[in-house]
């Protein structure tokens, strides 16, 4: 009888409490804790975006609420491992403290014909800040310029995002154009490289820019700040590995002067959760932050959150179990998803 109590009181241990890490201070659960609640899911989306149509990210329920892990496929194990301490983090941490209750929130276009412009913006009532879509590989510079026209018209404050699509003088140039009849709130990842940020923040000093992919890829997210390549960061909670990760790198742009835009990485009801509460923990918020894509899943795993007056609640949302089940990914996909946490986790426990 003993010996069973002992074994189960263990084990009970392990799911609530799991093990904190001596070198980082996070917790990490046990695997088997961490797949026994993990839910694969494929989420279909109404428009191409980052060139895929279906959303997919594994669920995962832990003591402190739902995570979600959907590092991008092409992403490798050491990447991805961030995106799995976030999940965790979520799951087995909860939020940080709240200073808000609401974020506002920009709209986001992609790189869409100007003509279907109105019809995006449309899911995003009472937004005064559009970020827009430009530089896809295939298009011209001329879509560019009728897409943010074709913004602008509803809704004058703009941002676009090149996602590192343009050479120094492409970017140049795209910026002066997009800037001849109005200004650009600023212009996210226009090359993709820090040494041409840092130029092109030298040619254009008008025109503000902002990191993204220098951040959120870079081994070290701080190194666009110190070569001075940045005037806005824009921060992802997977990707740095998770809010509090976020919150520390927010502190030290926030030293530097930086403000902040906190941006989804296409997530899920459950991972937008992560980033409305990190959001809702800055000390500053002064820029609409880039967490309204829910509205671009066919049908997401809880309902979507509704934007009131531009802003979405932080309170956090619990997917619901009847969605989770009908949107299950492929069995092959799920057993991809699976294999991917087991080495992400071995890398996280290594560590
Ligand atoms: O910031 C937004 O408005 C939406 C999020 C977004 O654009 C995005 C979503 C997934 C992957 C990359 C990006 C990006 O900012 O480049
Ligand atoms: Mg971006």
């Amino acid at each position: 009888m003993r010996p069973l109590c002992v074994i189960l009181g263990a084990r009970a241990l392990n799911i609530t409490h799991g093990r904190r890490s001596r070198n980082t201070g996070r917790v990490l659960p046990t695997l088997t804790d961490l797949l026994a609640d993990a839910h694969v899911v494929s989420l279909p989306m109404r428009v191409r975006f980052r060139g895929i149509t279906t959303r997919e990210v594994v669920l995962i329920e832990g003591p402190a609420g739902w995570g979600e892990f959907g590092a991008f496929p092409e992403y490798d194990d050491a990447e991805a491992a961030q995106w799995l301490r976030s999940a965790i983090e979520s799951a087995w941490e909860g939020p940080p403290p709240a200073l808000r209750n609401s974020i506002p929130v920009n709209a986001t276009v992609p790189a869409l014909d100007a003509a279907q412009v109105a019809g995006v913006l449309a899911r995003f009532p009472g937004a005064t800040t559009a970020k827009v879509k430009v530089a896809e590989p295939g298009q011209t510079l001329d879509d560019d310029l009728q897409r943010v026209a074709a913004v602008r018209e509803l809704i004058p404050n703009v941002r676009v995002d090149a996602n590192g699509g343009w050479t120094l003088d492409e970017a140049t140039r795209a910026l002066e154009a997009l800037t001849r009849d109005a200004p650009l709130e600023y212009a996210e990842q226009p090359c993709a490289s820090v040494d041409d940020l840092v130029e092109l923040r030298r040619r254009l000093p008008q025109i503000r820019i902002a990191a993204d992919e220098s951040i959120r890829r870079a081994d070290d997210p701080m190194r666009v700040v110190r070569a001075g390549g940045l005037d806005v960061a824009v921060v992802k909670v997977a990707p740095l590995g998770g809010m509090r990760p976020l919150l520390a790198i927010g502190d030290q742009l926030g030293a530097h002067g930086i403000p902040l835009v906190v941006s989804s990485a296409l997530d899920s009801a459950v991972g937008m959760n992560a980033g409305l509460a990190a959001a809702a923990a800055l000390p500053e918020l002064e820029l609409a932050c880039g967490l309204g894509t829910g509205g671009f899943f066919v049908r997401d795993v809880a309902a979507p959150r509704e934007l009131v007056a531009g802003s979405l609640d932080v309170e956090p949302v619990v997917p619901d179990m009847t969605a989770v089940r009908e949107l299950a990914a492929l069995p092959e996909r799920e057993q991809w998803w699976r294999d991917r946490v087991r080495r992400c986790y071995r890398l996280l426990a290594e560590n």
